[in-house]
């Protein structure tokens, strides 16, 4: 019998049709394993002297209560107790807005000193330059705070990456990302309409609430990462950028 070497047909792409692609970074543009490694190795050590040296900033002083308040602690708590609950969270992948702050600030420094840099999945940066030459719009929204996304896509493996994205969004900003109201804020912030923008995504809670909203949703189901083969009920499931095509209406 002879062998058959016709090629295997290529499945066709997701076609979306998207003023703006707004990308979530854990699990869809990036590894956990990086974030969780590299990024929380890079943190923790250096949490307690943050707090403690930046302890006039604001945004570190209110991070620094609102630990407090979510975990109980008395309100005199040392900064040792107040670093043991940030371990914890770490430890559980916890993303909570004040952990979020304290590491986003310490990133942000790290990457200014050239201690860390940022890793993107090799489907992701060739898709981002493509949408973004055929006038797609690209904006951020993660867990991950503003003052640690800008550096992350600065500080990509491919150069810099911020001239791409025209808005950052974190839960600072724009509010919890399993909340539809979340995704209400960034649309108006956007200026466009909920149906003309497309949240990339990971999480199924961030899934479900961005279909809530009426934005159209692309979920990432990526071999190795938390929520592979997870249920994403009515969205789109993809496992690498290669398999969407976007274009603008
Ligand atoms: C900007 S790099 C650090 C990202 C981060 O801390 C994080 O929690 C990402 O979570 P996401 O919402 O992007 O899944
Ligand atoms: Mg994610």
């Amino acid at each position: 019998m002879t062998e058959d070497h016709t090629p295997a047909p290529t499945p066709d792409p997701l076609a979306v049709s998207a003023r703006t692609v707004v990308v979530d970074i854990e699990g869809t543009t990036s590894a956990a394993g990086f974030i969780l490694g590299d990024l929380y190795d890079y943190a923790r050590p250096r949490l307690a002297s943050w707090i403690d040296d930046h302890a006039d900033d604001p945004a570190i002083a209110e991070a620094r209560q609102q630990v407090v308040h979510d975990a109980s602690l008395a309100t005199d708590a040392s900064t040792e107790e107040v670093v043991a609950v940030l371990h914890e969270w770490m430890e559980r992948d916890v993303k909570a807005t004040p952990l979020k702050t304290i590491q986003g600030q310490i990133w942000a420094e790290g990457f200014a000193k050239s201690e860390i840099s940022s890793h993107f999945f090799d489907d992701v940066i060739p898709k981002l330059r493509d949408w973004h030459a055929h006038g797609v719009g690209l904006a951020v929204f993660s867990s991950g705070s503003i003052a640690s996304q800008v550096p992350w896509f600065r500080h990509s493996p491919d150069g810099d990456l911020t001239g791409l994205i025209t808005d950052f969004f974190d839960t600072v900003s724009a509010g919890p990302k399993k909340e539809p109201a979340s995704y209400d804020a960034i649309a108006s912030s956007l200026g466009v309409p909920a149906g003309e923008l497309v949240f990339f995504t990971d999480n199924p809670g961030e899934v479900a609430a961005a279909l809530e909203a009426g934005w159209q949703v692309v979920a990432f189901s990526r071999a190795g990462e938390p929520f592979f083969e997870a249920d994403f009920g009515e969205a789109a499931v993809v496992s690498s950028f290669a398999e969407v095509e976007v274009v603008a209406p």
